[in-house]
């Protein structure tokens, strides 16, 4: 990989903060992007910008083929079976509240939904909303202080009436890998139904979804050099073919009358109304933009990454990292003993380093370390080991200033 060039595709990453270079490391958020997808955003709106599916004009077509041929890049790269398993939506927290409002109709008073103790706030919500409607359990998988999940805790919370279980493949807030393959196996074993929240994995490693054998799996495009606004549920057909429609409206219908209404196929049956079209055709092209790196260099090269800042930050006296899985990737969670994560990104950012501090969407991971927040600095393929050393420099500086 040569880093130096594909810096060069990112605009943004040769601007100055504060009067000093920018050294983005909250990639956990959202990437960035690179000028390969800029240009695919203005040249939808150059050339062929129409609405899709129903247009009998020229420009309609060209939107359609494009969008259309996004979703088979989207299929492709996730090793889907079928073009219409895959959803577009506005992105991982979209897709989730999509297959927890179709479960609605599929559970009773007293099953079971088991979550795991690292989830995004998305990963969680939707389901205590869905136990409220239906009188659903929800049971937690818990997790021990290096940020991995006990797994035999896990097994013995699986009976006969566990309906669902969600899980991200990577948490946001620790890094941690999950073992999704073995929660997917134990899941199915008493005929749970798996959705694996992929917001944090797919831009850093390849998920091949048919091997996982997973029934749900979300995606957002902007974690992955894609723009804001798009993502996707993959979705096996005999569990889309289950769920009712999320939203009503135009493109969902097969025919529209007063006394009843038929809907449309898959994946329009989850489409309602005029989608992303330039988010949908961007995704497709980040993703050939991630594609001609390699999903395994891109994999190798942040491995590399976050070992070297892991030594670096441990070598900082009075530094503690949450999440210590032995299987993580892209992000370390630290805090300095007797400093709030607040002042230190603060400072980090007068030097012109972008991390994120506070509770990153996941309050239980914060109140199981009773913490505050963290301090995370999260990587992807275009940083450098050089910015790390900027990032250790301003921990140090922050950490003189405050302590
Ligand atoms: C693991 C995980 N799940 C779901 C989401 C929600 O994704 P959307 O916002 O695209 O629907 C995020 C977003 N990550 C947040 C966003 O900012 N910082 C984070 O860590 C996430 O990291």
């Amino acid at each position: 990989m040569d880093i130096q060039k594909i810096r060069k595709d990112f605009p943004i990453l040769s601007r100055e903060v504060n009067g000093r270079p920018l050294v983005y490391l909250d990639n956990a958020a959202t990437s960035q992007t690179p000028q390969q997808v800029i240009d695919s955003i203005v040249s939808y709106y150059h050339g062929y910008n129409a609405n899709i599916h129903r247009g009998v004009h020229t420009l309609s077509q060209e939107a359609t083929d494009a969008y259309e041929i996004a979703r088979e890049k989207i299929q492709k790269h996730f090793n889907i079976a079928k073009s219409h398993e895959v959803i577009f939506t506005s992105g991982t927290t979209h897709s989730i509240n999509l297959v927890a409002n179709g479960f609605t109709s599929l559970l009773k008073e007293g099953d079971e939904i088991l979550v795991s103790a690292m989830e995004h706030h998305s990963n969680i919500v939707p389901w205590q909303m869905l136990c409220e409607r239906t009188g659903a359990v929800l049971k937690v998988i818990p997790m021990d202080h290096k940020g991995e999940l006990e797994m035999d805790a896990f097994r013995a919370l699986l009976s006969e009436q566990t309906r669902m279980v969600f899980c991200n493949h990577v948490s946001n807030a620790l890094g941690t890998i999950n073992p999704i393959e073995e929660i997917i196996s134990a899941a199915h074993a008493v005929g749970a139904a798996v959705l694996i929240d992929g917001a944090q994995a797919a831009p850093h490693m390849k998920a091949d979804l048919q091997e996982l054998d997973v029934d749900f799996y979300t995606v957002s495009a902007h974690k992955m050099c894609g723009p804001t606004g798009v993502g996707i549920l993959y979705g096996k057909e005999e569990w889309l073919t289950k769920l009712p429609p999320y939203q009503g409206g135009g493109e969902m219908i097969a025919e529209v009358t007063f006394e009843k209404t038929t809907y449309a196929d898959l994946p329009h049956k989850f489409e309602a109304g005029t989608p992303n079209i330039c988010g949908g055709i961007a995704f497709g092209t980040a993703l050939d933009y991630l594609n001609e790196i390699g999903m395994e260099a891109i994999a190798n090269y942040e491995d590399n990454l976050i070992s070297y800042a892991t030594e670096q930050l441990l070598a900082i006296e009075g530094l503690k990292i949450y999440g210590t899985a032995d299987n993580k990737t892209s992000v370390i969670s630290f805090n300095i003993e007797g400093i709030h994560p607040y002042d230190i990104g603060t400072i980090l950012d007068k030097l012109g380093i972008a991390v994120r501090t506070g509770h990153h969407c996941a309050q239980p991971i914060m109140d199981f370390y009773k913490i505050p927040g963290t301090v995370r600095a999260s990587f992807s393929f275009y940083n450098t080991e050089e910015e790390i050393d900027v990032l250790v420099e301003g921990v140090k500086k922050a950490k003189q200033m405050l302590a």
